[in-house]
């Protein structure tokens, strides 16, 4: 079943065109990488995806719903310096900001949204730092954080942007083997990254964009380097085209 399905979505930024009727969808249990050079439009797309910005045309339905009037629940992971980490609230209190709809403006959390809170950081493995501000956290430890406070509404769609920029290899393993993990309880899993070689192995599927879709497959299908050339910009003697064993 489809938890995201996108179709013909343009947006513009600053006037310029950032995206190009872009036509994407996720089913339940998918882990699908969204990859692309800098600029492409990745984290713009998360954010149409989202409802948080305008499109200019388009649509987004998440469970069959228009995006925005939705009653489903949407998980989002922003970069890592996105957030004002200079703020001073325990581990806790940032996971639980991830529950403010569902709590309601200016009222006090309920057991509920604790357990919940709990529940997730759990699975992070953060609870032990739950009281700790997050000012003092390592930059895995913030990762786990905010991939908490996405969980704590018990999301049918994640989106991640680039989760693992920067993190060092557990880390990596850790929040790989939850994301694996969301989707084989039938979570929707859509996720931006620059790690290549680490999409091949560990999507379902992967959707090449630059500024609009270039191909929308699961890698295996995905051995034709001029596909990746084109999404890159890049020559058939990149280096990176042998690594991942796409070269022509
Ligand atoms: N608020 C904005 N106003 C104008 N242009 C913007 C705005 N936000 C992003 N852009 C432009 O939109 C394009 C896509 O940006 P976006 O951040 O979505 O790319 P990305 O694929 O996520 O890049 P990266 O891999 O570097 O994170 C870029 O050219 C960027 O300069």
């Amino acid at each position: 079943m489809s938890v995201l399905r996108a179709e013909g979505v343009s947006v513009r930024l600053g006037g310029r065109r950032v995206l190009r009727e872009v036509g994407l969808s996720v089913d339940a249990g998918e882990l699908v990488g969204l990859i692309g050079p800098n600029g492409a439009g990745k984290t713009t797309l998360l954010r149409a995806i989202l409802g948080v910005i305008r499109t200019e045309s388009g649509r987004v339905e998440i469970e069959g719903e228009p995006v925005g009037r939705m009653r489903s629940r949407v998980g989002y992971v922003p970069q890592r310096h996105e957030f004002a980490w200079d703020f001073p609230i325990t581990v806790e209190d940032t996971v639980m900001t991830g529950l403010v709809r569902s709590i309601g403006w200016l009222r006090r959390p309920r057991q509920r949204h604790y357990e919940a809170v709990a529940e997730s950081l759990a699975r992070v493995r953060m609870d032990h730092l739950a009281e700790r501000p997050v000012g003092e956290l390592s930059g895995g430890q913030r990762q786990r954080v905010l991939v908490a406070r996405a969980l704590a509404l018990r999301p049918s769609l994640l989106l991640l942007d680039e989760p693992f920029t920067g993190l060092d290899m557990p880390t990596q393993e850790l929040l790989l083997e939850l994301f694996d993990g969301l989707a084989a309880e039938g979570r929707a899993v859509l996720m931006s990254t620059h790690d290549l070689s680490g999409a091949m192995h560990q999507c379902s599927r992967l959707c090449l964009i630059n500024r609009t879709v270039i191909a929308d497959a699961p890698p295996a299908e995905l051995q034709d380097a001029e596909v990746w050339m084109r999404a890159f910009g890049v020559r058939a003697d990149n280096p990176v085209l042998r690594v991942l064993g796409v070269a022509a």
